[in-house]
């Protein structure tokens, strides 16, 4: 079953249900907290669940002159109902031990009341109970779907509680809630329906009543109560209620309603006249109340009020998702066949739509005729002399939805005349398969007789504007047409800045510029080493974005000074004291593995920076070993004291450097070749290996990597990957 056929049923599904589920998500969220109010309530015995009926009932009759029923709520509080010895009537909650009376039953409050009836039945009767109902089993389906959803995006049921990556807000917290609010979800919708089924009486949950044989009832041994092996046996917590003979007449009896089965006990000998055993239908249907309403465990109503909430968050997230992606629909000016410039998307969210808006606007203000649709709108473009193809990847490195089709478009529909092709791969380096299916993309197209390549195929991380914009510059000399980076289509949605002041700066410029800046934010911020720090030096749309070490509370970044760098330079202008606005971009896929038995650190140039951060905060001294590569030995300068420190203090056990332009002349991917057993058994022992720094150097220790592992692990690099055991953060 393909992901948009679940993706459709899910939206539907909710679509259909949404105002309905977010009354009963409130109203269930409220009530959760009927059962906690009651729980508080001092009326149940301390050792309740040890006491028999033998040790409760003669105690009770003693101390009562007349006792009807007793029964047990789903608090465990045991009620009579009698008169005292003045022969006044009473209701009220008993000790079972002493027969003390503990309290009298309250009436449930008017607004709990109102609040369940809005709950069951929207205060339309049935029909109410219908809609309700019909909500419960639609809420059931949408887990179902949720949970395909889930399993397709985290490649299979093993990998259903790994890391998600995170892609936006909602998405990301979607699946995240969704995957720890399943369980309960699911009972709540499983309980809910069959709740429904059983009131509208599709199952039968009626009790059969014991079958009594009156000539067969016996007056003798007469025992008493405490010596009734039935009595010895029953403890209280089984027990439902207890009807009491009504006179001392042999013929009327105890009726005891336990909790799965009805038994007739005679009041002078203690024998069973008859038992009667619940069907199954009757004993589900008080498990499912137990279970929807959580009236017998406290700890279970606060799960329920939990979910409940999320429920609502999943209405408000999936409509975000939904919106998003609605938002990127096209709406061309000129048709397929009038067009010179084709651009076709590959998009699963949305967000490579921007990229592809870009560019065809700015076709369109050049006087140009261009069309945008979806890869799987691929037909024949008669005026086509361009095609641009830009596609994210998804899954196992496949297309998205909308491109599944576009294989088998491509060799059903020839162009008529050639058409110059260029494909742009959006992707993200936190997947094993970067950008795999631009590139089969580009294959296809290469192999088309019509096609004639104008440039390489271009990848883009993480929706970079810089990455875009080089494939913009090449595109652009190339079809001398002018395309840029900057344009409106590609701002993304604005985020609150913090103020960050700076509280130290090494002036010191090293040979290769790289300096140190100590940021304090203004108050504390949701912030980890590994995480990005976005700047805005002309406090316009672009944006500059470094990696964070939290280093005593604050922010520390490791910057190259650029000639003319426009972040770096800003960075660079800025002394003690200054203030800047800049935005913390969470970067979850790069944060220091919490249960990794052992992690190495792998970096060049400034891609250190990200690291010290998280060697200060290793607080349990999870072994660490540092692998950084620099130009010369003067760049090590500026680390060398705080790496020396954290080693004597444990919190990086070993260091290991290399110099590109001094000593032995060599590059960090030599010291993995060195120590190309020790990174594998690393590997091999469920340790995480995390890369910081240049794609250049990403690329050499990754194909490193991929032949040291096929060769001494006899496994693909790519399994390792797919275990988030390779952490990358290149650039
Ligand atoms: C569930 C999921 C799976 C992904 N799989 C891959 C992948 O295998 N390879 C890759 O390069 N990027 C992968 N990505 C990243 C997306 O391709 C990237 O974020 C892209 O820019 C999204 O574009 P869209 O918003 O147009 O769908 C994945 C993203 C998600 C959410």
């Amino acid at each position: 079953m393909t992901i948009s056929v679940w993706r459709y049923s899910h939206l539907a599904l909710a679509v259909s249900s949404f105002l309905l589920l977010a009354l009963a998500s409130i109203t269930g969220v409220i009530l959760a907290f009927e059962p906690v109010s009651q729980k508080i309530q001092p009326y149940r015995a301390a050792n309740f669940d040890e006491l028999t009926l033998a040790q409760t009932l003669p105690v009770l009759k003693k101390n009562y002159a007349e006792i009807s029923e007793l029964s047990v709520d789903a608090n465990q509080f045991v009620q009579i109902k009698g008169s005292d010895a003045d022969g006044k009537s009473l209701t009220v909650y008993v000790d079972p031990q002493t027969g003390k009376i503990l309290g009298t039953p309250a009436r449930q409050s008017e607004f709990f009341q109102w609040v369940t009836a809005l709950h069951r039945s929207l205060f339309l009767h049935e029909a109410g109970r219908f809609f309700v109902g019909l909500t419960a089993f639609l809420l059931l389906l949408i887990t179902v779907s949720g949970t395909m959803l889930i399993l397709q995006r985290q490649r299979g049921v093993k990998r259903f509680f790994t890391r998600i990556v995170r892609d936006n807000f909602a998405q990301y917290y979607h699946v995240v809630l969704g995957r720890l609010s399943l369980v309960p979800i699911l009972i709540v919708a499983l309980s809910g329906t069959y709740l429904s089924l059983a009131r509208f009486e599709l199952i039968k949950t009626e009790k059969i009543s014991p079958d009594i044989d009156f000539d067969a009832i016996q007056s003798r041994p007469e025992r008493k109560l405490a010596d009734f092996t039935v009595f010895q046996n029953t403890r209280l917590s089984e027990v439902q209620s207890i009807e009491f003979p009504f006179s001392e007449d042999p013929e009327d009896y105890y009726t005891l309603k336990l909790s799965d089965r009805e038994m007739a006990v005679n009041q002078i000998t203690g024998d069973i006249l008859s038992e009667v055993r619940y069907p199954t239908a009757v004993l589900l249907t008080t498990l499912s109340l137990n279970l929807h309403t959580g009236r017998t465990s406290a700890v279970w109503a606060i799960i329920l009020a939990v979910a409940a909430g999320n429920i609502l968050f999943f209405i408000y997230s999936g409509f975000a998702i939904t919106w998003k992606r609605r938002g990127n629909r096209v709406k061309n000016k000129y048709s397929a066949d009038d067009s010179r410039f084709i651009i076709l998307v590959g998009s699963e969210n949305g967000s490579t739509f921007r990229f592809a808006q870009a560019i065809h606007q700015q076709l369109i203000r050049q006087g140009e005729k261009s069309f945008l649709t979806e890869l799987n709108n691929y037909t024949v473009f008669p005026k086509a002399e361009y095609l641009i193809a830009l596609t994210a990847t998804y899954g196992l490195g496949d297309a998205p939805t909308n491109a599944r089709r576009f294989a088998t478009l491509v060799e059903k529909h020839p162009q008529p005349h050639p058409v110059r092709y260029s494909v742009l791969g959006f992707g993200s380096h936190a997947y094993p398969d970067f950008c795999k299916f631009a590139f089969e993309v580009n294959q296809l197209l290469a192999g088309q007789k019509w096609a004639v390549p104008l440039v390489d195929v271009h990848t883009i991380n993480d929706k970079s504007p810089d990455d875009f914009s080089l494939w913009a510059e090449a595109w652009s000399q190339q079809a001398d047409i002018l395309i840029t980076a900057s344009s409106e289509h590609l701002k993304t949605p604005e985020h609150p800045l913090e103020a960050l002041t700076v509280t130290g700066i090494t002036q010191t410029a090293q040979t290769d510029g790289t300096f140190l800046i100590r940021l304090q934010p203004k108050h504390n911020l949701n912030v980890t080493s590994g995480d990005l720090l976005a700047i805005y030096p002309q406090n316009d749309h672009r944006e500059r974005l470094y990696s964070i070490g939290v280093l005593d509370n604050e922010l520390q970044l490791s910057v190259r000074l650029h000639p003319d760098g426009l972040g770096s330079g800003f960075l660079h202008r800025l002394t003690s004291g200054d203030t800047i606005q800049a935005r913390i971009i969470d970067n979850g896929h790069f944060h220091f593995p919490q249960k990794a038995p052992v992690v190495v650190m792998i970096s060049n140039g400034t891609g250190i920076a990200p690291f010290l951060g998280m060697i200060s905060q290793n607080n349990p001294r999870t072994p660490c070993h540092l692998y950084c590569g620099f130009r010369q030995r003067a760049s090590l300068e500026i680390y060398q004291r705080f790496l020396d420190e954290s080693k004597s203090d444990r919190k990086l056990t070993d260091l290991h450097v290399a110099f590109s332009r001094e000593d032995k002349k060599q590059y960090v991917s030599d010291l993995i070749a060195r120590d190309a057993d020790f990174i594998m058994e690393v590997l091999n022992t469920n340790g995480v290996l995390m890369i910081c720094g240049s794609l250049a150097m990403q690329k050499d220790v990754l194909e490193l990597l991929g032949t040291t592992c096929q060769t001494k692990l006899g496994k693909s690099l790519s399994v390792y990957q797919s275990h988030g055991q390779i952490l990358m953060d290149c650039y």
